[in-house]
């Protein structure tokens, strides 16, 4: 009753704007969400809208963009979300500050580095080239290590347990123990690489995307000057998927806020699924547990049937907020629980439900595949080819992760940082007679020669680089450039050198180099170097699609369940439900089962009107998980637990 009156009485005074799209809940959590509050948002509720509206009634009563700060998981959400601001308030939104976590903070240091030990243009390594300076680091540190240098860890595992540790704010023992236990031996070995890598990207006056964080923190922690310019420019801090922010994250936000005491962080706690990266679910539950915190909840879910809806609500995970899903829509079709004889069956079950729906004019970008991994998709992959049927992958390798267009972005990012080591090694073995001594030469003698202000031209001259007539010339010239124009510095990286590279290199030059153009295209929009090179390593794969995966446009998506967060198809197929498959063999070994529920519940929340679950007779692929048979109890699996009058279960034999 206290509730009811509660909601009706803001109702009197609210914006017409604001009664006209949001409904009670939604609109409970706009208007009264200040302070600390927490909005857990249950799937296909709103989530977005809600945010775009909280904001847009926060101008409508008079604060301004640039005390906003609203902080989300992807480059992509934070655009949509401005976007819609826009289009709702019809405001100019100039100030306000929206991206990433990433984003905000480069945003941050670029104007505190010199407070913590860096120069402002400082590059930023993306996670391929901070593999390689932990290469080079852990290359150096084991030589004359004898046999014993064959079983050091690699540079890759090296990096999961310093990157987790840096997000965690967990020391090296604990991380090691957390995520590699194999490797405790080699704990002080890594330590030290630690240090090491600190001190090089010093020198290079480079940071890794970690390092935007903790630094982040550092410099809001220790320097007055910096935290109150920062946190009394701010009324609002909002934060999307707050369920997936991690410890460090969650530090720079209370910094942040902490002088406007406005926390507003939105999520929903059943769809954490990052901790592998050091996501936090306890973010969740320790801010509910606060005294201060108000809690809102959305519940009615705009995106599935009531019949897919009564099933989410059965398979809330473990440990969960309690919720409960309203639909909106008409009853549909119940999901169904399709068995399969082995993987082989499972592939011609799923060909055939394609067909059906092609038959029934589904548009293909309706239609997905999910699975627990990428492994459980490679015999349907053969399938769909063999049946000519279109299907994108959405995890693949991210546009500026190939090996063309990180070859360009090495010059550019010398060009801004002539101290970035990695980006002169990649650039100079290119040029044919280069090998990594050489380019590791000329890159010591040209910096040191910088270091003591000894011109680029000279430092050139002065250099092997001399004897690399064509690699000189090039160089010489790139120095020029006018650095405000990118997209000139592209054409002429392409034309003048890189075109007959790609040529002469790769079999598929004429795609690749199509990217290039494309590339360059997207520079055109910038003005600085600075401001694209940033651009280009902060944002995702949405912004930039490569012209190969463009020309196809009608076609189901195959994806993991990670990926397909926050997206929804009409038709949902979700492969191989084993245990061992899924839930994954390592979790049921670890007892750690709470994530994968939360995962399953993600999977089956992304469907509109049709969910279809796979799994087979022959079950999970391998039950021998570390030399150990894991014996697979009836608790480890999603589907035995499935009230039998909510789905439909078919055995292929009959059905197809
Ligand atoms: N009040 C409303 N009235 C009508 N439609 C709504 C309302 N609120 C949200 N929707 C619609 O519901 C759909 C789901 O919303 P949204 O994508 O924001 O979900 P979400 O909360 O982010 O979901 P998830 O966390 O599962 O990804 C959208 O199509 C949105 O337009």
């Amino acid at each position: 009753m206290e509730e009811d009156k509660k909601i009706f009485e803001i109702k009197k005074e609210i914006p017409k704007f604001l009664k006209d799209n949001l409904d009670e809940e939604q609109l409970d959590a706009v208007i009264n969400s200040n302070g600390n509050s927490l909005i857990i948002a249950g799937p296909g509720s709103g989530k977005t809208r809600v945010i775009t509206y909280k904001i847009a009634y926060l101008l409508s009563q008079g604060v301004k963009p640039s005390e906003i700060m609203l902080v989300t998981f992807t480059r992509a959400a934070a655009k949509q979300m401005t976007d819609r601001i826009r289009n709702v308030t019809d405001q100019d939104l100039t100030g306000i500050t929206a991206g990433t976590f990433h984003h905000v903070c480069n945003g941050i240091l670029r104007r505190y580095a010199k407070a913590i030990g860096y120069e402002n243009n400082f590059s930023i390594l993306d996670s391929e080239d901070s593999k390689d300076l932990l290469k080079i680091i852990r290359n150096e540190y084991k030589e004359g290590m004898g046999e014993d240098a064959k079983k050091f860890p690699k540079e890759s595992v090296i990096q999961k347990v310093i990157s987790y540790a840096s997000n965690t704010l967990k020391s090296i023992r604990e991380s090691i123990l957390e995520i590699a236990p194999y490797l405790i031996d080699y704990e002080n070995d890594i330590e030290h690489i630690w240090g090491n890598y600190q001190e090089m990207k010093k020198n290079i006056n480079a940071m890794d995307y970690d390092d935007l964080l903790v630094n982040t923190a550092h410099l809001l922690s220790f320097n007055k000057k910096a935290l109150n310019d920062i946190a009394s420019k701010y009324k609002y801090v909002l934060v999307d998927e707050f369920q997936d922010t991690n410890k460090i994250q969650l530090e720079i936000v209370q910094a942040i806020s902490s002088y406007s005491k406005n926390l507003i962080v939105v999520g929903d706690d059943s769809q954490s699924i990052y901790s592998f990266r050091g996501a936090r679910y306890e973010n969740i539950e320790e801010f509910i547990k606060r005294d201060d915190t108000k809690l809102f909840k959305i519940q009615t879910n705009y995106r599935s049937t009531p019949n897919i809806v009564s099933f989410i609500n059965n398979m809330l995970p473990n440990n969960s907020v309690e919720k409960n899903l309203k639909s909106v829509r008409k009853e549909y079709v119940k999901p169904n629980i399709i068995e399969t004889f082995d993987d082989l069956e499972q592939s011609e079950a799923v060909i055939k439900i394609i067909e059906e729906k092609i038959d029934q004019d589904v548009d293909l970008n309706e239609i997905a595949v999910l699975y627990r991994s990428h492994a459980l998709s490679m015999t349907l992959q053969q399938k769909l080819d063999s049946q000519q049927i279109p299907y994108r992958l959405l995890s693949g390798k991210r546009f500026i992760e190939t090996k063309h267009i990180k070859d360009v972005l090495s010059f550019l990012k010398i060009l801004y940082n002539p101290y970035d080591n990695i980006s002169w090694n990649r650039s100079l073995k290119l040029f044919s007679g280069i090998g990594v001594k050489t380019a590791t030469d000329i890159y010591k003698s040209i910096t040191s020669q910088f270091k003591e202000g000894i011109n680029m031209l000279e430092a050139f001259k002065n250099s092997k680089l001399k004897k690399f007539k064509e690699a000189y010339e090039f160089y010489k010239k790139l120095f020029e450039k006018d650095k405000n124009k990118p997209d000139e510095i592209i054409n002429f990286i392409f034309n003048e050198f890189y075109k007959e590279y790609s040529n002469l290199t790769f079999r598929n030059s004429a795609s690749r180099n199509m990217d290039i153009e494309r590339f360059q295209d997207i520079s055109s929009q910038y003005e600085s170097l600075m401001k694209f090179l940033e651009e280009m390593t902060l944002s995702e794969n949405i912004t930039v699609k490569s012209a190969e995966r463009d020309q196809k446009e009608d076609q189901i998506t195959l994806t993991t369940v990670h990926g397909a967060k926050g997206l929804e198809w009409k038709v949902v197929i979700l492969l191989s439900v084993n245990p061992g498959d899924f839930p994954n063999g390592m979790a049921i070994k670890e007892k750690k089962l709470d994530e994968e529920e939360r995962l399953f519940y993600v999977a089956i929340t992304r469907a509109k009107d049709e969910l279809y679950i796979l799994k087979q007779i022959t079950g999970s692929t391998n039950p021998f998980m570390s030399n150990s048979y894991v014996f697979v109890k009836k608790e480890y699996d999603f589907i035995k637990n499935i009230p039998e009058n909510l789905v439909e279960t078919f055995k292929t034999s009959y059905k197809y």
